[in-house]
């Protein structure tokens, strides 16, 4: 078959090798040892994982809240890493949304729902709903005048994501959106994150919530600071093999290989690993 003309769009950010290290008194913390992933267009990635595993260390560094340790993420096309703090701050201003783990630390203390909008709408652009429509969408109308410290924890999870959908950015990383919520207000923050990845934006949350998860485009499985596997909607799961050849295997697979080793066999075009039994020694 010939091969398609079609220019393939490059992701909104690929990461590369990625590191992130904590300094502290007590020592260092290696959260992320090398992730490779790309986010694209039109996607929805659920980046799941035990606690501790580094989902929101990945996502801080995703959305440019916080800057890697090593390896390297591009935006945009543009290496974030060689970028000065004020390039970093103006390139996610007008591209990337943050939905913060605690949603009163992605919204202005002072400014009312709809002000909080308008504040965006300044720095991302314009979208064709107007405030009042855009917090309707999650329920949120009747409180179109209220401040941040007058709404529940739930009612200022669903805002910091009506703020964060507002003006299609590039990027949407949002961390545990839906933790805090009912139901009903789940669903209602699920659907706009969706929406938004229909308009174009590429849409990365972390979560430990079955329904985020299920409603994903593909998965992503954090273990120990690396990416385990990826699974797509199709349900196909596959593991990154890294530069060196490690290769992470499905956690539920583990239970497979009790004596942490298994027998390396070529398989036609394939491998297969198994067991190394009595009789392999
Ligand atoms: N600011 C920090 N200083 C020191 N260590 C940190 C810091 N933030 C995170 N860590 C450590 O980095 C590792 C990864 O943490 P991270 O918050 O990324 O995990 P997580 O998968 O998001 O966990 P959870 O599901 O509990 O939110 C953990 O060992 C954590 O203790």
């Amino acid at each position: 078959m010939a091969p398609s003309s079609q220019p393939v769009e490059e992701p909104v950010a690929v990461c590369a090798g990625l590191l992130k290290i904590y300094v502290s008194a007590t020592g260092e913390t290696h959260a992320l040892r090398g992730v490779d992933a790309r986010f694209a267009r039109g996607t929805v990635t659920a980046v799941t994982g035990p606690s501790g595993s580094g989902k929101s260390s990945l996502l801080g560094v995703l959305a440019l809240q916080e800057r890697a340790s090593g390896g390297e993420l591009t935006v945009l096309g543009r290496p974030v890493g060689g970028l000065s703090g004020r390039a970093v701050t103006s390139l996610r201003r007008r591209h990337v949304s943050w939905v913060a783990q605690r949603p009163s630390h992605s919204l202005f203390p002072r400014l009312t729902a709809a002000q909080q909008l308008r504040q965006v709408a300044g720095l991302r652009g314009d979208d064709p709903r107007t405030p009042v429509q855009a917090l309707d969408e999650l329920g949120l109308a009747p409180l179109a005048g209220s401040r941040p410290g007058e709404l529940s924890g739930g009612e200022q999870q669903r805002l910091a994501v009506a703020v964060a959908t507002w003006g299609a950015p590039d990027l949407l990383v949002a961390d545990e959106p839906t933790a805090e919520l009912d139901d009903e207000s789940a669903v209602l923050v699920l659907e706009q994150l969706h929406r938004a990845a229909a308009a174009g934006s590429a849409v990365v949350l972390s979560t430990h919530d079955a329904r985020a998860v299920g409603a994903a485009d593909r998965v992503l499985a954090l273990r120990h600071g690396v990416l385990s596997t990826e699974r797509d909607r199709g349900g196909r799961v596959t593991a990154p093999i890294d530069s060196t050849g490690r290769l992470q295997l499905p956690a539920d697979a583990l239970e497979l290989f009790p004596g942490g080793r298994a027998l390396v066999e070529r398989d036609g075009d394939g491998l297969r690993l198994r067991p190394v039994a009595e009789g392999d020694r």
